[in-house]
């Protein structure tokens, strides 16, 4: 329940306002957390990444340690939110060595990055790789259906003279489908809508998923077999398991239809999951798997090109030469948009209470590192963290803490917004409750900003890809009659950030061409 906030402490937010629109620090902070995630996207973009995986020399190509000739016979795969800029990438590094491709792409992507003045993420005019569109919603459709048979097709043709290149991001699973009859793109929609509807993992969904269509769990690397494979994957998943990505086209399968059925019933889903589906999957544990030849796989290359962690390299290396002591507290967070947001708030107090040692409640510090501990904090992150503020403070540095992952928003409200932002909306209003219940209290003491934004620019349904969020948005929206609490309460977290502050405190990237989730920059510094 959401406490009601006392708008008539007038005078304490006035001082607060004060204290907290100190101009030149207040941009600077800002314009240094802008910068930190700049750097953790520029770390993951296509070019970046596909230039680092793919070292040309000559006829050579130089790819994870292994070598391959090249002599016009390169063909490329991709499918994915991310996968078009990849393409470009590829062909640029590749030149005329590449024949030709099919890439599965969303919905409207071309246009959406020419309108955006971004079409350095398209493949360029003169490219060999044709761009189709589909999967509307994020759901497979018969659009991207048809692309995916054109894949089959085009990956059963290549010979052991040939070389593919499978380019993979987040998004692929429903941008390749590839049912096995008698179960129809129909059913496959069905349990796909099913699942999530009823809060199903991804690895939960794409363990179904592999067991249904044939291009999924190792498929498409079956089909391209005897040609070398080199697939580039860009993980959107925590953890970053290549069998989940996009459901694994190219990593051998090991999870079984009786999985399938054991979750089916632990979701207590039977009845709504399509007939053929619980038929085929049945069937199928009564009789042995068809096991590939046994040379497809030691043909494939997977390399893990992007990911969250690398991103978070990215940021940590920025930070640092701003003159910050950085500290990664993890790249796989994940849970309600809430619990994280608490986590961030504790993570603000357990920093600040180490750096002014509070003598006089020497309880306090062990309280807020077992609630640290109980909002999924390691012990030995905690042990690491404290050892960084330690070092922070006696150099005195202001500290970067960075982190990464995913956040779920149960959207109750009719408002707009995005995990991202709801969460800046969400730390910034407890620390904000904070301030007025401790007048004059350690926060005060310190700057605190945080900010919380998707790597791949868009946040929800919104142009935003998150927000920006301090003590001093909550003091401005609440001098002007804003209440924030509502808005939270509408999930408007996108209407909250853009009536405040001119609308100053979102994070406007636009679409950035990579996908590897969301990224936390919190910055603390002494006053
Ligand atoms: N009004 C809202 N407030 C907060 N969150 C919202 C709102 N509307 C949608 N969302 C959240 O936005 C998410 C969908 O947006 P988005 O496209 O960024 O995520 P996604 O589909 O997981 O894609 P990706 O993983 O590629 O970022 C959902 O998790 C949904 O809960
Ligand atoms: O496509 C998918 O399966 C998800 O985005 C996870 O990679």
């Amino acid at each position: 329940m959401i406490r009601t906030i006392r708008c008539r402490h007038l005078k304490l937010y006035n001082t607060l306002s004060l204290l907290l629109t100190k101009r030149s620090t207040m941009s600077d902070a800002r314009s240094h957390a802008l910068g930190i995630f700049q750097s953790a996207v520029d770390s993951v973009i296509p070019r970046t990444m596909v230039t680092q995986a793919l070292k040309c020399n000559g006829n050579s190509l130089l790819v994870n340690g292994t070598t391959y000739q090249l002599d016009h016979n390169v063909h490329i795969v991709a499918f994915g939110k991310a996968v078009a800029g990849m393409v470009r990438a590829t062909e640029d590094v590749l030149g005329d060595h590449v024949v030709d491709g099919i890439a599965s792409v969303p919905i409207g992507v071309a246009q959406s990055l020419r309108d955006s003045g971004r079409s350095d993420l398209l493949p360029s005019e003169t490219s060999k790789t044709k761009l189709l569109e589909g999967a509307t919603n994020n759901l497979p459709d018969e659009a991207a259906h048809r692309t995916a048979s054109l894949i089959a097709d085009f990956a059963t043709a290549l010979t052991r003279d040939d070389i593919l290149i499978i380019l993979i991001s987040g998004g692929g699973s429903a941008l390749l489908p590839s049912p096995i009859p008698p179960v129809t793109l129909e059913d496959i929609a069905q349990v796909t809508k099913v699942l999530s509807k009823n809060g199903a993992t991804i690895q939960e969904l794409n363990i179904v998923r592999k067991n249904l269509e044939q291009l999924k769990g190792g498929g498409l690397a079956q089909l391209a077999y005897p040609a070398k494979v080199v697939s580039l994957i860009l993980s959107d998943v925590i953890g970053d398991s290549l069998d989940i990505i996009a459901s694994g086209p190219t990593v051998p399968e090991c999870s079984t239809p009786d999985m399938c059925l054991a979750l089916f019933e632990k979701m207590k889903l039977v009845s709504q999951v399509p007939q053929s589906i619980m038929s085929m999957l049945s069937a199928t544990t009564t009789s042995p798997v068809e096991q590939p030849p046994p040379n497809v796989f030691t043909n494939v290359n997977n390399v893990l090109i992007g990911s969250n962690r690398i991103a978070l390299d990215g940021a940590y290396k920025k930070a640092k030469r701003l003159g910050y002591v950085p500290f990664v507290v993890s790249c796989e967070l994940a849970g309600d948009v809430r619990q994280m947001a608490r986590m961030y708030h504790k993570l603000v107090n357990y920093i600040i209470l180490s750096l002014v040692k509070t003598l006089q409640q020497p309880n306090v510090l062990p309280r807020c590192e077992l609630e640290l501990l109980d909002c999924g904090i390691h012990k030995d992150t905690l042990n690491k963290l404290s050892t960084t503020i330690e070092f922070a403070n006696n150099i005195q540095k202001p500290l970067c803490i960075l982190g990464g992952g995913e956040s779920t928003v149960t959207v109750v409200g009719s408002g707009r917004g995005g995990r991202n932002q709801e969460m800046a909306l969400l730390v910034a209003m407890q620390l904000y409750r904070q301030s007025i219940d401790e007048p004059g209290g350690i926060l005060e003491k310190f700057g605190v900003e945080f900010l919380s934004a998707g790597t791949d620019g868009q946040d929800g349904p919104t142009d935003a890809a998150g927000a920006y969020a301090d003590v001093g948005d909550i003091c401005t929206a609440c001098n002007s009659g804003i209440k924030p609490e509502d808005y939270l309460a509408n999930n408007d977290s996108y209407t909250f950030f853009s009536e405040v502050r001119d609308g100053k405190s979102l994070v406007k990237t636009g679409f950035t061409g990579t996908n590897v989730m969301d990224v936390q920059v919190l910055l603390i510094h002494k006053k």
